[in-house]
C-alpha cells in the first residue's frame, strides 16, 4: 500500500484553484438541447464540483478564483460559502467579465455541454491577487488546468503552484482540459508541462495525455511509456482515467495499479472527473493510501454520474461507504 507525505498541521485540507460557475441542467432526461423546455440551476465548473466533493465527505476547503461582479458571481459564493467553503482566496472581478455557464443537456452518453466562456471571470485572476500565506495554510494545492489557458489567470496559477512547492503544499493537477480555450495544442501541451513539473500528482484521462504528449512523444498511446515520461521533476504519481474502463495509477518507484468502476445507472457523463478527485484528494488529505484514494475516487465518481448534477449528487462519507460496502457484498 502507499502513503503520499502531507503536512498535517495546516488549517485547511485543501484549497482548489480554478472556475467556479453556474451549471443550468437540462429538466428533461434523454432530450435533445433543441426539445429541452428548462432547465435546473446549480453551482458547477470543475474546480467547484472538486471543492464540493471534498467538502461534501468533511474536508475543510478553500478556494482561489474569481467570478463576476454580478447576480451569477453571487449566487456562487452564497452557494459555495454555505457548504462550508473557505471564500479567502475567491475574487470578484467587475470590469465586465462573466461568470462561465454551462448548458447541458441529460444523457447517459453523447451528451452536449455547452460552455460559455467569452470573457470568463476565473481567467482574470491575477497574480498579486494569489496569497503565498493562504496556500502555506493548506495541506493540498489542487489546480484545474484550464486556469493555464490565459492571461493573467496562467501566471497566477504558476505563482500559486510556486508558493505551494516552498510550503511543503501537496501540490495536484487534474488536467480539465477544454480544447476551445487553447489557441492550439502545441501551446496547451507547453503550459501543461510547465504545471505538471510541479505537481506531486498529476490526474488526466488519455485525450488530456495525448495533448499534453504533442511536442515531446506525438501518436504514443501506451500508458506506461506516458506515466515514465511524466514521472519526473516533482511528480511523483500519475493517474490515467479511462472512463468506463477506469483507472491506471503509476508511481515514481515502479509500482503500479489498476481500479475497476462501480457500474450503475448512468443519468450523464459528465462530474465524474472532479468527484474522482475529490474523492482521491480526500482520502489522501486523512492520512488514507493511495488505493484505498483511487478506489473512493471510482464510487464518488459512479455516485455522481448516476445523479442530476455535479455539485449537488457529490456523496457524503457515510453514502460513499455505503455504497462502496453494498456494491462489495452483491460481488
Ligand atoms: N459510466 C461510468 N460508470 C461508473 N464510473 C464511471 C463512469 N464513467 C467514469 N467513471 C469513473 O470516473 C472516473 C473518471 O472518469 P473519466 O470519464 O475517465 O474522467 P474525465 O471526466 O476527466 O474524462 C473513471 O476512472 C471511473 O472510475
Ligand atoms: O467544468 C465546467 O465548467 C462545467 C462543469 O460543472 C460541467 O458540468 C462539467 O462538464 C464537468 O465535467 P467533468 O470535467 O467531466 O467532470
Amino acid at each position: 500500500m502507499t502513503k503520499i507525505a502531507l503536512q498535517q498541521d495546516r488549517k485547511l485540507d485543501a484549497i482548489v484553484l480554478g472556475r467556479a460557475g453556474v451549471d443550468l441542467y437540462a429538466r428533461e432526461s434523454n432530450t435533445d438541447m433543441a426539445d429541452i423546455t428548462g432547465f435546473n440551476k446549480f453551482v458547477g465548473g470543475s474546480a467547484a464540483n472538486i471543492a464540493v466533493a471534498i467538502n461534501r465527505l468533511g474536508g475543510k476547503v478553500g478556494f482561489i478564483g474569481c467570478v463576476a461582479d454580478d447576480a451569477f458571481g453571487g449566487y456562487v459564493k452564497q452557494y459555495m460559502s454555505g457548504q462550508g467553503i473557505n471564500l479567502d482566496g475567491m475574487m470578484t472581478d467587475n470590469s465586465g467579465s462573466r461568470t462561465s455557464v454551462a448548458f447541458t443537456e441529460m444523457k447517459p452518453s453523447d451528451c452536449t455541454v455547452l460552455i460559455y466562456r467569452n470573457k470568463a471571470s476565473d481567467l482574470t485572476l491575477k497574480p498579486e491577487q494569489v496569497s503565498a500565506e493562504y496556500i502555506a495554510n493548506s495541506k493540498v494545492l489542487v489546480v484545474t488546468g484550464t486556469a493555464l489557458s490565459e492571461s493573467p489567470s496562467r501566471e497566477a496559477t504558476i505563482l500559486a503552484m510556486q508558493h505551494a512547492r516552498r510550503s511543503n503544499t501537496l501540490v495536484v493537477l487534474d488536467v480539465d482540459y477544454r480544447p476551445y480555450s487553447w489557441r492550439t495544442d502545441v501551446d496547451a501541451s507547453i503550459y501543461y508541462g510547465i504545471a505538471a513539473g510541479l505537481s506531486d500528482i498529476v490526474i488526466g484521462n488519455r485525450e488530456e495525455f495525448d495533448m499534453m504528449e504533442t511536442v515531446l512523444a506525438p501518436g504514443n498511446k501506451d500508458d506506461d511509456a506516458t506515466a515514465a515520461r511524466f514521472l519526473h521533476e516533482n511528480t511523483q504519481v500519475v493517474v490515467i482515467k479511462a472512463g468506463e474502463f477506469g483507472s491506471k495509477v503509476y508511481c515514481r518507484d515502479g509500482y503500479k495499479f489498476q481500479q475497476g468502476i462501480f457500474r450503475v445507472d448512468v443519468q450523464k457523463p459528465f462530474g465524474s472527473g472532479d468527484s474522482f478527485a475529490g474523492g482521491l484528494i480526500w482520502t489522501l488529505v486523512n492520512g488514507g493510501e493511495l488505493e484505498d484514494g483511487v478506489k473512493h475516487g471510482s464510487a464518488a465518481a459512479a455516485i455522481n454520474v448516476s445523479g442530476n448534477s455535479c455539485t449537488e449528487a457529490m456523496p457524503t462519507k457515510e453514502q460513499l461507504f455505503d455504497f462502496i460496502e453494498t456494491r462489495e457484498q452483491s460481488l
